[in-house]
């Protein structure tokens, strides 16, 4: 469980979030919604250590982690993966994946799992990451999601300017994480698809957040108005 409570951040440039509180309990998957700009990947990096909050505090597991850094919440179970995919270019993708097994998890069963679960990466083990396609590369960037073992993954646009057809193999593999029990929380452009995956939606308006639900008592007319940025005014 990730309980974010009255968070306010920001960057020299100003105050971004203003006094938000998030939680997303065990098992269950919170999809984040917003206009550009709104501060929604400024909150996943509050969550995930990156930025430190001006006020409020960041729980994990009942266990405060305030202003701790990335790395102590990723050992306590938090996986982050950020817009931009944040995976190694340089290195082959079976290197990738040994990176990114914890310690005392079986590298050579780490990397047989991704195969299982993405073939297409099985089959590019001894590729440079960097050399694959956007896709591929975000099917790296997500499998750490898978390896790491995490009770809570944080999804920033996992499927930004992706295939449809790779976007439906990544929705089948956060569907898979989800029923594994993982939490999500999810940031995500295709937002009919986050809400048939969600089981509460949170809408960011300008730095506050202006609703709380179950995905069936939104409207779409609610959600055109928080991606236009005008539900508030
Ligand atoms: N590193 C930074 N330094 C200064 N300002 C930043 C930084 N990162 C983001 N911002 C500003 O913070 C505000 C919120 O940005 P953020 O990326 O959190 O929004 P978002 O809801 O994720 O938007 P989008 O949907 O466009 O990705 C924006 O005005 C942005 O310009």
């Amino acid at each position: 469980m990730l309980e974010l409570t009255n968070i306010s951040a920001g960057y020299d440039t100003g105050l971004v979030l203003r006094g938000v509180n998030l939680t997303v309990p065990p098992s269950s998957v919170v999809a984040l919604l917003g206009a550009n700009g709104a501060g929604k990947t400024t909150l996943l990096r509050v969550a995930s250590g990156q930025l430190r909050p001006t006020t409020g505090s960041v729980s994990l597991s009942g266990v405060d982690m305030t202003g701790k850094r990335s790395e102590q919440l990723a050992r306590r179970g938090l996986c982050h993966v950020p817009e931009g995919r944040g995976i190694f270019p340089s290195l082959t993708v079976a290197e990738n994946i040994r990176l990114q097994t914890p310690p005392g998890v079986d590298k050579r069963k780490a990397i047989r799992d991704v195969a299982e679960v993405f073939p297409r990466l099985g089959e590019r083990l001894d590729q440079r990451a960097g050399t694959m396609s956007g896709g591929e590369q975000q099917m790296l960037a997500l499998a750490r999601a898978y390896i790491s073992k995490p009770s809570v993954v944080l999804l920033d646009e996992v499927s930004m300017g992706l295939a449809p057809r790779i976007v439906d193999d990544i929705f089948v593999y956060l569907r898979r994480l989800a029923d594994a029990g993982i939490s999500l929380l999810v940031v995500e452009q295709y937002v009919a698809r986050a809400l048939e995956l969600a089981d509460y939606v949170y809408i960011l308006d300008r730095g506050r957040l202006s609703y709380v639900a179950e995905p069936f008592e939104i409207s779409e007319e609610t959600i055109a108005h928080s991606y236009l940025g005008g539900l508030a005014s």
